[in-house]
């Protein structure tokens, strides 16, 4: 595998790419428009430089690294790429009209793997004319620091896709664990609907949400508490997951909290518009 495609230079985006560069992979970059993917590429060049800082990195290597970086707004550049990671927004919609058109431009042998943290990645595949060469790559946020890599077969899935999707993530230095195809595999299934119920906590007037998150994370031993986790993750992308859980269990214990619809139609996303349930620099 030489030349990778990541569709989406957003948060998980931009991460997927970083690491792909830096281990020497050919990169493109594709977005709807060169402001999303300067907005990535921006992000890619701060982290480098911070492992420069911390003498984890060279200017040389960096350089390197960004030599195998091309962003692109164009279909077409991603032609002969070996494998397209998708992490565009997580909409089924959105997903399928993707899976779509990269099915009729990538050359036959492509792989095409979604980085969706919950949606069905035989209903993604059932979009393309390949659907053995479809499979479930879902990595973690922050990507160059989480280890993660949940590894999920669709229906259809074959060996050979598997395998080579297993060999690429031990090669970014990340762990696979296999999944089976469910609402929101194993990880997020667990950890979205915690994040919901600290919502729940919050509007309840329970506690107020930095005392959340310091009883979390003294409590539980949590590297950061559940509503900066959300914010981290954006609460859009935790809404669409537990309505993902919800709809598709049909069980009430995943209902999206009010105050999670609140604070995303008000665009109160997280980290990434600067104001979730905490205030970030933008
Ligand atoms: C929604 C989904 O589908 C699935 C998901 O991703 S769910 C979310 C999963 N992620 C988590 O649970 C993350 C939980 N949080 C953490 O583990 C930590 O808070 C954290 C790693 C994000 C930050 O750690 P911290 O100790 O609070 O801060 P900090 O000291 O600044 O960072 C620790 C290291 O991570 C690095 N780091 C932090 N954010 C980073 C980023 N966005 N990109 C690259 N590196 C980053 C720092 O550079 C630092 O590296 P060194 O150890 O080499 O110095
Ligand atoms: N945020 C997180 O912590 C995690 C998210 N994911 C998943 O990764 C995917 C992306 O999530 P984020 O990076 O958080 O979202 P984001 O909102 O930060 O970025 C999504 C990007 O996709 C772009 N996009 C939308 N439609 C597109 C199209 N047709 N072609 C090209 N680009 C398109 C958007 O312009 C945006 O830049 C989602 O499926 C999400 O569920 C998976 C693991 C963790």
């Amino acid at each position: 595998m030489n030349k990778i495609c990541v569709i989406g230079a957003g948060t998980m985006g931009a991460g997927i790419a970083q690491v792909l560069i830096e281990k020497g992979y050919n990169v493109v970059l594709r977005d709807l428009s060169q402001e999303f993917i300067d907005k990535g590429i921006k992000g890619i060049v701060k982290n480098l430089d911070r492992s420069i800082q911390k003498g984890k990195m060279t200017e040389s290597e960096k350089e390197s690294a960004l030599k195998n970086l091309q962003g692109s707004i164009f279909l077409e550049d991603i032609a002969d790429c070996d494998l397209v990671i998708e992490a565009a927004t997580e909409n089924m919609e959105i997903k399928k009209k993707i899976f779509a058109e990269i099915d009729k431009i990538c050359k036959p042998e492509a792989i095409l793997a979604t980085n969706t943290s919950s949606l069905s990645i035989t209903e993604v595949a059932a979009a393309t004319n390949r659907p053995q060469k479809v499979i479930g790559m879902h990595f973690f946020n922050p990507v160059p620091v989480m280890k993660l890599v949940e590894v999920i077969k669709g229906v259809a899935t074959d060996e050979a896709t598997r395998t080579a999707i297993i060999r690429l993530t031990k090669a970014m230095d990340k762990t696979p664990v296999e999944v089976e195809e469910a609402p929101g595999f194993v990880v997020n299934r667990i950890l979205i609907p915690m994040i919901n119920e600290a919502i729940g906590i919050l509007a309840e007037g329970v506690a107020k949400a930095e005392d959340i998150d310091e009883a979390m994370k003294l409590g539980a031993n949590h590297p950061i508490g559940p509503l900066a986790l959300a914010d981290l993750i954006g609460n859009d992308v935790c809404l669409a997951i537990m309505e993902v859980l919800y709809s598709e269990f049909g069980d009430s214990k995943y209902r999206p909290h009010p105050l999670l619809r609140k604070m995303v139609r008000g665009k109160l996303l997280g980290r990434k518009t600067g104001k979730g349930f905490f205030n970030y620099n933008a």
